[in-house]
């Protein structure tokens, strides 16, 4: 399990001036390079030096789609072997995932079946793009079949953190995925979710309303 992420504050997007915002989780082995490609992504660098993902990270990104100023958390764990599994609340509220695995080892796609089958207990519809990384150690694996994302009916992206092939690409298509599944869900427990936090605003505004007509009140004779 993951160190426990449900004691991180929700972000603020005032803060960031953002119209929306979207979570996006990124899913595979130990070693994979889940950080190298958001390194790559974000930084549009890459420090070839091991170093493992300690529990959890998180960054952030903002984008214009449409007009909108967007806001990404991108969720990186070490999930792998040492844990086996995620906590819930690495899941909970996201909007798309990537799924990665190394061309180079085949025990890392064959554990893809068990990534995505956790991923579907707690996020049944969100949009999941898979991802063969580390190509630029072999160009050959492009040609070869990967009919897991078939299978599944997933896109999958050729990719390597190390020289940057498509990664700018499969991060933005997934961007446009969060974002479209946000608006258009039918994912009931979202649907809930929304409501909620539309009421929230809703009542937050009353009660803002209110304190400021009483702020306004002129003073009673009896307090003079
Ligand atoms: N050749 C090559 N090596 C890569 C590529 N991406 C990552 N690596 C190497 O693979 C190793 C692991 O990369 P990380 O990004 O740390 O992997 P991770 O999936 O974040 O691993 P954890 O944090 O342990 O879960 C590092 O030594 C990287 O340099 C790539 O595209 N090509
Ligand atoms: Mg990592």
């Amino acid at each position: 399990m993951a160190g426990d992420a449900s004691g991180i504050p929700e972000l603020d997007q005032d803060k960031y001036d953002a119209d929306e915002q979207v979570k996006i989780i990124c899913l595979g082995d130990s070693a994979v390079g889940k950080s190298k490609l958001m390194e790559r992504f974000l930084i549009d660098g890459y420090r070839p030096q091991q170093l493992s993902t300690y529990a959890l990270t998180l960054y952030k990104y903002t984008t214009t789609i449409d007009r909108k100023a967007v806001l990404v958390d991108f969720w990186d764990t070490a999930g792998q072997e040492r844990f086996q599994s995620m906590h819930p609340s690495y899941y909970h509220k996201a909007h798309a995932c990537i799924m990665v695995f190394d061309v180079q080892r085949k025990i890392t796609y064959k554990n893809l079946t068990n990534w995505y089958t956790e991923l579907r207990e707690y996020r049944p519809e969100i949009p999941c793009v898979v991802v063969a990384n580390k190509i630029d150690a072999d160009m050959k694996v492009t040609q070869r079949n990967f009919n897991f994302a078939k299978k599944q009916g997933l896109p999958l992206y050729f990719v390597s953190a190390a020289d940057g092939t498509n990664v700018v690409k499969m991060f933005k298509e997934t961007i446009k995925m969060a974002m479209s599944y946000k608006q258009n869900t039918s994912d009931f427990m979202d649907e809930v979710m929304r409501e909620l936090e539309n009421f929230e605003l809703e009542q937050n505004k009353e009660e803002s309303l209110q304190t400021a007509e009483e702020g306004l009140k002129p003073e009673s004779p009896e307090s003079v």
